[in-house]
């Protein structure tokens, strides 16, 4: 399932389930790229919209609890998830974290430069998983702030980077960049506040 030099924590799928479902949202993630770049006749649309909604109705025949579904599986790190950004750690220590990260087609917001919703998203995402990894588990995003600082151009490998810079009580602030080369994409500031039962 991962990458060969990635530093891999492995959730709870076996890797013949991990890998089967890797290659299904592989196979959803190109569908959605190519999505994004075709301009086919109606009645292809429609014929290609009954293929889609025969999968989907297909796979709901699968629909589990909250705790089995896949995509949750924290071991995954974005692969296993049909919208978020997968990502690859090659790095992990207690306070930080090293990886890199390539934006597709469907997370392009114009002229091959990423979207700013998707950056933020990875951020969320990246920063959360590593909170709940190394500072403290069961917590939620409190503000994530995120400067744009240049483009983030689509497929291309970029640098992730993650700290966990301090931890008061219930509080953890993380700070994350995202690079392409020396130059700076993003850089984001967060706080991940541990919630306290019995809130959900
Ligand atoms: C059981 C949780 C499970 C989660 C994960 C499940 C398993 C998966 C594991 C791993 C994968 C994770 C990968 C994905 C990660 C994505 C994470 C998200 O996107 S989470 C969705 C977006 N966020 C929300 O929906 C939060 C909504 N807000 C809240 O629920 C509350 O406001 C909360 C919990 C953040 C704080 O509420 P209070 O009532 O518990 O605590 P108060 O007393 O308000 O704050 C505590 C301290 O934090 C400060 N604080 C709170 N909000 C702040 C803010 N916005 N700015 C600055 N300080 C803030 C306060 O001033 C206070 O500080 P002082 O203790 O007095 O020093």
């Amino acid at each position: 399932m991962s990458s060969p030099g990635a530093v891999c924590e492995e959730g709870q799928l076996s890797a013949a389930q991990a890998d089967a479902f890797v290659g299904m949202i592989t196979a959803f993630r190109d569908l959605q790229s190519t999505l994004c770049l075709v301009a086919p006749p109606p009645e292809t649309m429609t014929e290609l919209t009954g293929a889609i909604e025969n999968v989907a109705t297909r796979l709901k025949e699968f629909e589990v609890g909250e705790g089995e579904r896949f995509a949750r599986d924290l071991g995954m790190r974005g692969q296993g998830h049909p919208v978020l950004i997968p990502y690859r750690v090659t790095e992990l220590s207690e306070t930080s974290m090293l990886g890199s990260v390539s934006f597709g087609l469907a997370n392009m917001g114009g002229d091959g430069t990423a979207h700013g919703g998707a950056i933020t998203m990875l951020f969320d995402d990246v920063l959360g998983t590593f909170v709940s990894r190394r500072g403290q588990p069961d917590s939620r995003t409190a503000f994530l702030k995120v400067d744009y600082r240049n483009i983030t151009p689509v497929n291309r490998e970029l640098r992730l980077t993650a700290s966990i810079d301090r931890i008061e009580g219930r509080k953890t602030f993380v700070t994350g960049a995202l690079a392409d080369g020396d130059v700076v994409c993003a850089e984001a500031e967060a706080l991940f506040v541990r919630v306290l039962p019995p809130q959900p």
